[in-house]
């Protein structure tokens, strides 16, 4: 593909490296703010935040909080925020009929913030756990979790957010079907210009496990996700579903979790050449804050490196817990 580097001394690669002039110079992939989307957790009350315990740093915020976490997203150049909603118990029920509610905490975070901020871009999860009184992503029914039934509540819950005025639908559930159900709900609706990110390759990853104590999902989580989140030994379905998420309707995929994932991201980029996201999850997050704490690694230095790993992948974005961080550090 490449012509061969001349043998040595013709070739030294060390010449580009030598100073950090050069190494700028000579750099391929460039990481900026408005590579980030910033994924945040809402919480019921005014004026309080609880910190997520198994992810440093991180903290479920009341909507007038979380608006000034919004703000300080676009003071850093941060283009998107993505709202996951932490879900007072008493409202979770068998057929998650809060999930479509207008007026649920999801729905009225994203008006208070595109009411505040309008021009950041707002992305919303479309999936139906934080609703649902056995922790999943579909509606079960004798331990079988419903593909077309589930199909149904999501198009309706997205339908919700789309007229809460979010920018971006994140179809996280893995349904079969949804995409294209979504879709034709939103044109039908009048919301021809909502865009859709679908977690199109998603795993079943042991990488979740902070995320969903964020949420309140650990507690209620009956069995797990393996029926409809992807094998983690499979990468030709991953490019199987991109093609049919893209063909529903689909604006942007994503791949999730993101750095065991990289190999996903590239041939996804490389087959459709379609906007392409990876999630840095929260597993991912938690390790190395973790290591940090213990001054195993340095932590600063291993963020700034994994989230620029995601770039070479191919990826166009990132999603990250650490999107603040990095934001600040490539303001510096
Ligand atoms: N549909 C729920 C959802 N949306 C995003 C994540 C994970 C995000 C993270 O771990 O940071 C999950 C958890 C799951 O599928 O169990």
């Amino acid at each position: 593909m490449y012509p061969k580097p001349g043998p040595h001394p013709i070739t030294r690669f060390r010449r580009a490296r030598r100073t950090a002039a050069l190494r700028a110079l000579t750099q391929e992939n460039v990481l900026s703010p408005s590579d980030l989307i910033w994924p945040m957790f809402v919480m019921d009350g005014e004026g309080e935040e609880m910190p997520v315990p198994s992810m440093p740093g991180v903290s479920r915020l009341t909507i007038d909080k979380l608006v000034d976490q919004v703000k300080e997203a676009q003071a850093l150049d941060i283009p998107a925020v993505c709202i996951f909603p932490y879900t007072d118990p008493k409202l979770k029920t068998e057929f998650c009929e809060e999930a479509w509610n207008p007026d649920n905490l999801s729905n009225r975070a994203v008006r208070a913030i595109k009411d505040a901020v309008p021009d950041i871009a707002v992305m919303t999860d479309v999936a139906l756990d934080p609703y649902n009184i056995n922790g999943h992503d579909g509606i079960v029914r004798d331990g079988v979790i419903l593909n077309d039934e589930s199909v149904e509540a999501l198009a309706r819950m997205a339908l919700a957010q789309a007229a809460a005025g979010a920018d971006i639908l994140g179809p996280s559930d893995m349904m079969d079907g949804r995409i294209g159900a979504m879709r034709a709900g939103l044109e039908a609706a009048g919301h021809k210009d909502v865009t859709i990110m679908s977690y199109a390759a998603k795993y079943a990853s042991a990488f979740y496990g902070p995320f969903r104590d964020a949420v309140g999902a650990s507690g209620a989580l009956v069995g797990d996700k393996k029926t409809y989140q992807m094998n983690p030994g499979n990468s030709d379905e991953a490019l199987r579903l991109v093609a049919r998420d893209l063909e529903e309707g689909a604006d942007m995929v994503m791949v999730k979790p993101g750095l065991p994932y990289l190999d996903i991201c590239r041939r996804v980029k490389e087959t459709f050449g379609a906007p392409t996201y990876a999630y840095q999850v929260s597993g991912e997050y938690a390790m190395a804050l973790a290591a940090g704490a213990q001054g195993w690694i340095d932590e600063d230095a291993v963020m700034m490196e994994s989230v620029m790993a995601f770039k070479r992948a191919g990826c166009d974005g990132i999603l990250t817990y650490f999107a603040p961080r990095v934001a600040r550090a490539l303001h510096e």
